[in-house]
């Protein structure tokens, strides 16, 4: 029967990358995505940025919507101090299987839990199960259209304070316009878009950068 990408992309880490190390991972990744077959990781040109955000915000708690197979996740949970918590949700199990793998085989899986679900299903329930009470940095990479609604949610059952980070892929392409439009004049958020490039392409896209002021 046909392998599917995912399944391809775990194979190249479990062939290149070395086991416990979270850089080797990473490169085995973005090689595999520039030499082999595209694949939706946020990438290495945007991972730098994403990087230098988490470095900066230094999380205790963080929250990915949308893991894919976890690149994002990796390059987030290796930077984030002891005792941090990173929750990445993603809702196509086959998607999670591989995520799980590949986030074990980096050695990151004591800081990261994988929660299979929909966002929409998952953020009213992240207090009750998982005692988180706001969160310092969320980074959004889930279906586009999905990145404002959300958020409100995310308002609406108290998960962010005053100087919770959100950091949004793809606000350029394929572009989040609502989401854009919300963030950018909200007068409860702060709003900076860092210009980078579509994962592995010469095509413009970036990050967007916001700070909820409470
Ligand atoms: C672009 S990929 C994530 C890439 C990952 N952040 C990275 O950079 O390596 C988007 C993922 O979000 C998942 N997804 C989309 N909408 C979702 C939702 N509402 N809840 C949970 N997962 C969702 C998709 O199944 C897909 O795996
Ligand atoms: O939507 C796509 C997409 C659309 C069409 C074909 C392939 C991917 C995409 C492209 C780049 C991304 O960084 C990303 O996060 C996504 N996504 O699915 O969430
Ligand atoms: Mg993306």
């Amino acid at each position: 029967t046909q392998s599917t990408r995912p399944q391809r992309l775990l194979g190249a880490v479990q062939k290149n990358a070395t086991r416990g190390d979270p850089r080797s991972v990473v490169q085995a990744i973005d090689q595999f995505c520039r030499q082999k077959e595209w694949a939706m990781n946020v990438g290495d040109e945007k991972g730098c940025i994403l990087d230098s955000v988490v470095s900066e915000v230094n999380p205790a708690t963080v929250l990915e919507l949308g893991t894919y197979c976890g690149y994002s996740t990796v390059r987030i949970a290796s930077r984030l101090p002891p005792h941090a918590k990173l929750i990445t949700l993603e809702f196509n199990p086959d998607f999670a299987v591989v995520a799980r793998q590949v986030i074990a085989w980096a050695g990151v899986e004591d800081k990261v839990h994988l929660v299979e679900g929909a966002s929409g299903d998952w953020i009213p329930k992240m207090t009750e199960q998982f005692g988180v009470k706001t969160f310092d940095l969320v980074f959004l990479d889930h279906w586009k259209d999905r990145y404002l609604p959300d958020t409100k949610l995310m308002e609406e059952c108290g998960l962010l304070r005053k100087g919770s980070i959100l950091l949004a892929d793809n606000v350029i392409c394929p572009g989040t316009p609502d989401y854009l439009e919300y963030v950018r004049s909200s007068a409860r958020y702060e709003s900076q878009y860092f210009k980078s490039h579509l994962e592995y392409t010469k095509v413009e896209d970036g990050l967007e950068k916001s700070v909820f002021l409470g």
